[in-house]
């Protein structure tokens, strides 16, 4: 369970900031609603630990999480900007969020390669990032946000730029993520992700 308890932020230097107060089951999700600039990916930026709150609580099951590293918490992100390392192929960068040195089991390289599968880039493993499409990018970083297999996972534009079947694909995906008791927020100015996947909305 995510409690945001009067999550205060300000960006250095502005007049006005945030109050983020809200709840978020396992295997709910809500849909940060505004207009473009009103803070939503700011609110993920604190709960992921990207930045860092002036007061309130991030609590999640009750433990106050807002001053973990962000590698500490029990989040995983897919930003508008996809964060791949380009020095490093498509697997090796999914590999690197289920496991930091790389020790992979069999059942993990396998989730891998059906990850890639499901997501229409099979045998895109041994390709670089720089050799990808934006959407391709895109797959690749949501993949690998999946299979973090942490309970909350944060998704900013998500699907944004996509085909319509990676678009579905990926939204089964998701949505088996609910079913499996992930809770999600998601920040899109897509109404058909919305509607298919938030069981709520939260209007900034
Ligand atoms: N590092 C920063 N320093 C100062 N102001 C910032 C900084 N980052 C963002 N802002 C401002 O904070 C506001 C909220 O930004 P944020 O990115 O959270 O909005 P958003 O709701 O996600 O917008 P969009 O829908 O366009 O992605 C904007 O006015 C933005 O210009």
């Amino acid at each position: 369970m995510l409690d945001v308890e009067h999550l205060c932020f300000r960006y250095p230097g502005q007049s006005e900031g945030w109050e983020y107060h809200f709840s978020l089951a396992p295997g709910r999700c809500v849909a940060v609603h505004g207009a473009s600039g009103s803070g939503k990916t700011t609110l993920l930026n604190l709960i992921a630990g990207f930045l860092a709150p002036d007061s309130g609580q991030i609590l999640w099951n009750g433990r106050p999480i807002q001053h973990l590293e962000p590698w500490n918490r029990p989040v995983t992100s897919v930003f508008q900007e996809h964060n791949l390392f380009e020095h490093l192929d498509v697997a090796t960068n999914i590999g690197l969020g289920l496991h930091p040195g790389l020790k992979l089991t069999a059942h993990q390289k396998q989730s891998i390669n059906e990850g890639l599968e499901r997501t229409g880039l099979s045998g895109f493993g041994s390709r670089m990032p720089g050799d990808l499409s934006g959407g391709q990018r895109q797959r690749v970083a949501l993949v690998r946000a999946i299979l973090r297999r942490q309970p909350l996972l944060l998704l900013d534009e998500p699907l944004t730029g996509l085909d319509n079947e990676a678009k579905d694909s990926l939204r089964a995906m998701l949505k088996e993520e609910k079913a499996r008791g992930v809770a999600l927020i998601l920040a899109s100015h897509d109404e058909d992700d919305r509607k298919l996947l938030a069981d709520f909305y939260w209007n900034l």
